[in-house]
């Protein structure tokens, strides 16, 4: 029975507004985490149906001495009526007194899909934000224990058929390899690869393709040479980017993975364990709070910085939740801003590490407040000018993906818009993600020299990454305001 109390104790959390479902769910013992984090999200996903079941029932009234929450009535309903093997506990008073109520419990819930013109159980579960349906499960095959070849190979043994990449969302026993992100396969999101062994194994990692961009594009895949290089993921938990660049540097070289939160640094530690990512140091620090001389970053020429956002690219699928980097409350314009304002002092304080070359910059946010506004800040700080750093161009930064950071409505000018990328929840199969990549030299500045013009020669073009013009209207505006 403790495993339906910790369940209810989790979702009188989530009613309370305490904390995230997947913070919420790493409080648990991790012996028992993963039957409860299921039981959650499954009740979860039928949250409003088994309500309305309960609601017609006497259930809560005449067993309240033994049902105490109305959550614990949930779950364990949830189980009675659409677990397989029903309530998962001995016989005890509280199994007891849910199944005194059993007969009118079932009829309920017959009357309930009758109503609602479905024909069986799945149909009562709650579809979330349409947009997701678009989305295929992602499954990124970890390379530090699998490989690419072996990962078809056992899918095609576990009867999955592979079939060519396309628009459409593969169904239910088929995969596709991801044409952008080689390492990635996409399986239909009913596919329930929550519960595989494969993740225990650490032979897997569920990740969104959008979110693989930042480390694919720090470190291209197949680069090479990573044996010594020094690598810094300054915003790591829970891990998900700081595998993937432990994976496409082959295990080798030094990444120092930064994480303020001592919760959430307890689950990078478990993330990195499990993925077998043998070059991660992980650091219970705040980036911040290293001064950019610091000893750690002496030799760092590649920096990911994936700050906390607003999330407000991440589509609601109730599976989805368990991923989300980290929830923030509300996306109202003082919230952008701070955010915006707390991302570009990260940026800056990065392009201060004096042996950085190349930092991604991302969010899973849908707003320029957060994306293309951070970068122009960024790019006409005095952090860049000393630095000399600029946008890496389009070529150097998923040129195969089409759809590019926005001109309109934001002072960067088309190409270097274009460097930049976005994604659309709803039209590109993946949630909203942006990613910018600055580097220390870029053809952008002087393609004809591989030097800056002389700024006299070229009163309009780009300096430092930002058209002049823009940079005065730029400083006007601040001014002004
Ligand atoms: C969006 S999440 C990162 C997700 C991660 N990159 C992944 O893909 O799994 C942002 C993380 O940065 C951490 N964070 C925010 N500010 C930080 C700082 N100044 N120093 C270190 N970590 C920070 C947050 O606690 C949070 O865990």
């Amino acid at each position: 029975m403790n495993f339906y109390r910790e369940g209810a104790e989790v979702l009188d959390k989530l009613d309370a507004k305490k904390g995230s479902i997947q913070g919420n769910l790493n409080a648990i013992a991790e012996k028992n985490r993963k039957r409860t984090a299921a039981l959650v999200i499954e009740t979860l996903k039928y949250k409003s149906a088994l309500q309305n079941i309960i609601a017609s029932t006497p259930l809560l009234t005449q067993e309240k001495r033994l049902i105490t929450s109305s959550n614990l009535a949930l779950v364990l309903v949830h189980d009675l009526l659409f677990a397989r093997g029903g309530i998962q506990a001995s016989d005890g008073p509280i199994k007891q007194a849910v199944l005194r109520h059993q007969t009118r419990l079932k009829a309920e819930l017959v009357k309930l899909k009758i109503k609602k013109g479905v024909q069986d159980n799945e149909g009562l579960a709650e579809k979330g934000d349409d947009r997701a349906s678009h989305i295929p499960r992602y499954v990124r095959v970890n390379t530090n224990v699998w490989t690419l070849d072996g990962a078809i190979a056992h899918f095609e043994a576990a009867g999955f058929t592979s079939i060519p990449s396309s628009d459409l969302v593969p169904e239910a026993k088929q995969f596709s390899v991801d044409p952008h992100i080689s390492h990635v396969l996409c399986f239909n999101p009913s596919v329930p690869f929550a519960t595989s062994p494969l993740l225990a194994e650490g032979k897997i990692i569920l990740q969104d393709k959008a979110s693989c961009f930042p480390a694919y594009i720090l470190v291209p895949p197949d680069s090479g040479g990573w044996e010594t290089r020094k690598v810094v993921d300054a915003t790591a938990a829970p891990g998900n980017k700081t595998s993937a660049l432990s994976a496409l540097m082959g295990n080798k070289g030094k990444i120092t993975a930064f994480e303020r939160d001592s919760k959430r640094f307890k689950t990078l530690q478990s993330m990195l364990k499990k993925a077998r990512c043998q070059n991660v140091t992980p650091l219970n620090k705040d980036f911040l709070g290293v001064d950019p001389g610091d000893k750690i970053f002496e030799g760092v020429t590649h920096i990911l910085l994936d700050p906390s956002c607003s999330g407000s690219g991440i589509v609601n699928r109730m599976d989805y939740l368990l991923e989300a980097g980290e929830e923030e409350a509300g996306v109202d314009q003082a919230r952008l801003l701070k955010l915006g304002s707390f991302q570009l002092k990260m940026i800056k304080h990065a392009m201060k590490i004096k042996s950085a070359t190349r930092i991604t910059y991302s969010t899973c946010s849908i707003h320029k407040e957060e994306n293309e506004f951070v970068v122009y800040d960024a790019l006409i700080s005095e952090e860049a000018a000393q630095a000399g750093f600029t946008l890496a161009p389009r070529e150097e930064v998923l040129p195969a993906w089409p759809r590019r950071g926005q001109s309109e409505g934001t002072a960067l000018s088309q190409e270097l818009a274009a460097s930049l990328i976005r994604c659309v929840p709803g039209e590109d199969r993946t949630n909203g993600f942006f990613v910018a990549c600055f580097v220390k030299s870029s053809p952008l500045v002087n393609k004809q020299e591989g030097k800056r013009p002389r700024e006299e020669d070229h009163a309009d073009e780009v300096v430092g990454g930002t058209p002049r013009k823009m940079r005065k209207a730029k400083k006007r505006k601040v001014k002004q305001g």
